[in-house]
């Protein structure tokens, strides 16, 4: 059945489930308190890059099934489900930031003139829900009933619409069956299977999911490490592992470790939850230690090499936390260039989308290239950070061609060591042995 639903934020989790809603029959209204995002939006154009989004999007505003506004008041009316998806960044101290989200719940109380199920997206600590719902109280300004139901969002960002439509689980929860039944009719059209489950227990789904994963890249980083001391390859030590059904095959990509505005902050905040109930959370320490050094780790081996950095000329290929994004959050190549602009190096940076945000966090720190030619050009050395499938598919003797020495450190194990072998560069992976330039058959 049709419903009437707001989603407060329109950032990655916000614009793509009101455009994922509003596809499968809903209408939506999405509401910013971004002008800006808004007067795009209003006009068709997505405000971030997310594969399928747009399309999807300008075909919703065209059949009449999804609009966008700044003004709460407007948004809310008539709606029988608010959706609040706004960002939880991390405080200094590591714990979840939660003042949008009590905005939020200030804007419904005061905006509300009916009964609403307020369904909460962000990734919220333990117990937010329930201060949700004593937020809302305090501050009604109707007399109207108001639910409160926990549903943590999963989707990656660069796969987001295909991760809405195919997600593994919908999890809902909730202390009241009518509510979480609407909320799993609501989404029955995706067909993904549903987990009702109570509040609590669904908002620490969400930070443990994230942080086992957390878990599987830095216990893979640390074999990796191990791996480069013993003469091993992780490539193939990560594909004999994940044979194994019961240790699985995804997330065993050993590289410079994860960044992204969610695992770093998500492994934070649990173990800031953990402490706040006395309990010390060793393993999750580990993890986020261990990714510390790893996204360090290519600077550090280049260092080993040649000593000193200063005056080297660096290109950084690819900059955004993972491929087919343009977010910049805790990205690795942010270490890289900090640590690089230290050593005194000049350093020139590449990324086929997210340039535009680079430029907002790195600023004239570093030069900017717009393609792979370009940014190799004159280098002394190149680093890889992300793995743009451009720059998997970058013809491997190129880099002789345009660098002044052809010297990679790649971070993300981009190549097969059989293929860079048999071309003229100097090659240093993760968790593998490096070729030198003797060997190459040219
Ligand atoms: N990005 C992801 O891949 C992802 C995936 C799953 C869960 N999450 C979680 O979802 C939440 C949102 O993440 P995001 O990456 O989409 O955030 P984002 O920063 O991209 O977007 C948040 C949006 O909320 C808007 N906003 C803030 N306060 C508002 C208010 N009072 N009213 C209306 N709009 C307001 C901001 O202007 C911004 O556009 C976070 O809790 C995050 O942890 C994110
Ligand atoms: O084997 C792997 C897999 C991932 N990564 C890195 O891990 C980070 C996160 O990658 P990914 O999980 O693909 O992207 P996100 O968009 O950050 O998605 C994660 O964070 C979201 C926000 O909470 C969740 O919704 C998703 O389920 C969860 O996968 C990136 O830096 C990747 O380079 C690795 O190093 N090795």
């Amino acid at each position: 059945m049709m419903r009437n639903i707001a989603v407060v934020g329109t950032g990655y989790v916000g614009l793509v489930t009101g455009v994922c809603l509003s596809d499968i029959g809903h209408h939506v209204t999405c509401i910013d308190i971004d002008e800006q995002k808004i007067q795009l939006l209003k006009q068709g154009k997505s405000p971030i890059y997310e594969p399928g989004l747009e399309e999807l999007m300008l075909k919703n505003i065209n059949n009449g099934r999804l609009t966008f506004t700044t003004d709460h008041q407007t948004g809310f009316h008539q709606k029988e489900v608010i959706y609040i998806a706004v960002g939880t960044p991390q405080k200094k101290d590591g714990s979840a930031d939660l003042s949008y989200v009590h905005q939020v719940a200030r804007d419904i109380a005061r905006n509300i003139k009916q009964d609403v199920i307020v369904v909460t997206k962000s990734t919220v600590p333990v117990g937010t829900n329930d201060e949700i719902r004593q937020v809302i109280k305090e501050n009604l300004v109707s007399d109207v009933q108001v639910d409160v139901v926990s549903n943590p969002e999963f989707l990656r960002e660069g796969s987001a619409v295909q991760d809405t439509f195919h997600g593994d689980r919908i999890v809902i929860g909730a202390d009241n069956e009518k509510a979480a039944t609407m909320i799993e009719e609501i989404n029955k059209p995706f067909g993904i299977p549903v987990v009702k489950t109570d509040i609590r227990s669904a908002e620490m789904i969400k930070y443990a999911s994230n942080a086992f994963l957390a878990t599987k890249i830095s216990f893979i980083n640390e074999i990796s490490n191990i791996c480069e001391k013993l003469g091993a390859n992780i490539e193939d030590v990560a594909y004999g592992m994940g044979l194994d059904h019961r240790i699985g095959n995804q997330f065993l990509r050993a590289g410079i470790g994860y960044g992204g505005s969610c695992f770093p902050k998500d492994t934070k905040a649990l173990v800031q939850m953990a402490g706040n109930v006395d309990h010390k959370f060793e393993l999750l320490e580990s993890v986020i230690r261990v990714n510390n050094v790893q996204q360090a780790k290519l600077v550090e081996k280049a260092k080993g090499f040649f000593g000193s950095l200063e005056g080297k000329t660096v290109a950084i290929l690819g900059l955004a936390f993972k491929p087919n994004t343009d977010d910049m959050r805790e990205a690795a190549s942010v270490v890289i260039a900090n640590m690089l602009i230290q050593e005194g190096a000049r350093i020139k940076g590449y990324d086929p989308i997210a340039l535009e945000n680079a430029k907002r966090i790195l600023g004239d720190s570093i030069e900017y290239s717009d393609n792979i030619e370009d940014v190799l050009a004159d280098a002394d050395i190149a680093f890889i950070s992300t793995e743009w499938k451009e720059i998997v598919e970058f013809e491997l003797h190129l880099y002789s061609k345009y660098m002044k020495t052809p010297i990679v450190f790649d971070g993300r194990n981009c190549y097969a060591l059989e293929e860079v072998e048999k071309h003229d560069l100097e090659y240093h992976s993760i968790g593998r042995p490096s070729v030198y330039r003797s060997k190459a058959k040219v």
